[in-house]
């Protein structure tokens, strides 16, 4: 198995998430010529073609000679596209590693749907990145298929680990939907707060700006704290909270309000939506 240096990678679909994985790789020194992306629009197309990786409408020319093929269209569309590339590989000698990055596509499905033409089945990794990948900064979760040997999964690894900080591999398919609920959509959980915090401050007099550039540090540095520091979140929480202080007056609204609850919520949401995508495209 070669290098993720020396690897032949093909993006099929270059769209948020491909963007954020291929600008994270760039930044990390992958060679650009041996990133091939596959994508029909031509906004997106000249996007990633000023990055300076190849670019192609042709998703089996992307997925030709590739070492790894990492599936990044809508969960909608990936039957099609595994059903294109796997005809296509007939006359392969050795097939690419596939990694699937749509949320909610079962192993299963996705092997059978990338057969080839002469019955072979590639080897398949599930992974749930998130968008802080473009970053370096991203959070992935990965389960393999039992077929895929140690070096395939060093590999994916080791691509996974070039644009993300936590790279989780899970030892039951069903936890992907669990990471996806988490990190995979987190990010915009994150945003969300941001946005909401923003519009409170306006409210209250701050401009936008002003209110965009706390909050947005304030987010960044909790980030930073609670994963450079070795306390709990919840000591973390605690260490802001001086007793019938600011903080306590809003941690006490939130709690009023059931913030736990809503986040439970909707987390468990992202997954059964994950769940319910994986077992309505499988048919
Ligand atoms: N966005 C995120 O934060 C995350 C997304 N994911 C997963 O990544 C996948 C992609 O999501 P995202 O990047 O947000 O979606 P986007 O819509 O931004 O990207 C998908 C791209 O694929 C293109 N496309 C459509 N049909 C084909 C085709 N037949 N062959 C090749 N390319 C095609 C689309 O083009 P066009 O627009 O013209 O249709 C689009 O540019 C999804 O399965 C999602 O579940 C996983 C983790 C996080
Ligand atoms: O919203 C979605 O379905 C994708 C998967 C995880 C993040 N974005």
């Amino acid at each position: 198995m070669p290098s993720l240096q020396e690897s032949k990678l093909a993006f099929i679909g270059g769209g948020n998430m491909a963007s954020a994985i291929i600008g994270g790789l760039v930044n990390k020194g992958v060679s650009k010529q041996n990133i091939c992306v596959s994508e029909p629009w031509d906004v997106n197309r000249e996007k990633l073609a000023a990055v300076g990786v190849r670019t192609t409408t042709d998703n089996t020319e992307a997925g030709g000679d590739a070492d790894i093929v990492i599936i990044a269209v809508k969960p909608q569309v990936t039957r099609g596209v595994c059903e294109e590339l796997g005809a296509s590989w007939s006359n392969r000698k050795s097939l690419p590693v596939v990694v699937s990055i749509a949320a909610g596509i079962t192993l299963s499905s996705l092997q059978e749907w990338s057969r080839t033409g002469d019955g072979r089945f590639a080897h398949v990794v599930r992974v749930m990145p998130n968008t802080p990948a473009l970053v370096s900064e991203g959070a992935s979760g990965a389960f393999a298929g039992e077929d895929v040997t140690a070096s395939e999964k060093d590999l994916v690894n080791a691509l996974l680990s070039s644009v993300s900080k936590a790279t989780e591999w899970v030892d039951r398919e069903e936890l992907l939907d669990v990471v996806t609920g988490l990190s995979g959509s987190g990010p915009a959980y994150f945003f969300a707060m941001v946005e909401h915090l923003v519009t409170s401050g306006m409210s209250q007099g701050l401009s936008k700006e002003q209110a965009t550039r706390l909050a947005s540090q304030t987010c960044l540095g909790a980030g930073k704290m609670l994963v450079e520091s070795t306390e709990e979140p919840s000591q973390l929480r605690k260490n802001v909270t001086s007793p019938n202080g600011t903080t306590y007056a809003a941690l006490q609204t939130f709690e009023a309000e059931g913030f736990e609850g809503i986040v439970d919520k909707a987390v468990k949401a992202a997954i059964a939506r994950a769940a319910e995508l994986g077992t309505t495209l499988a048919k």
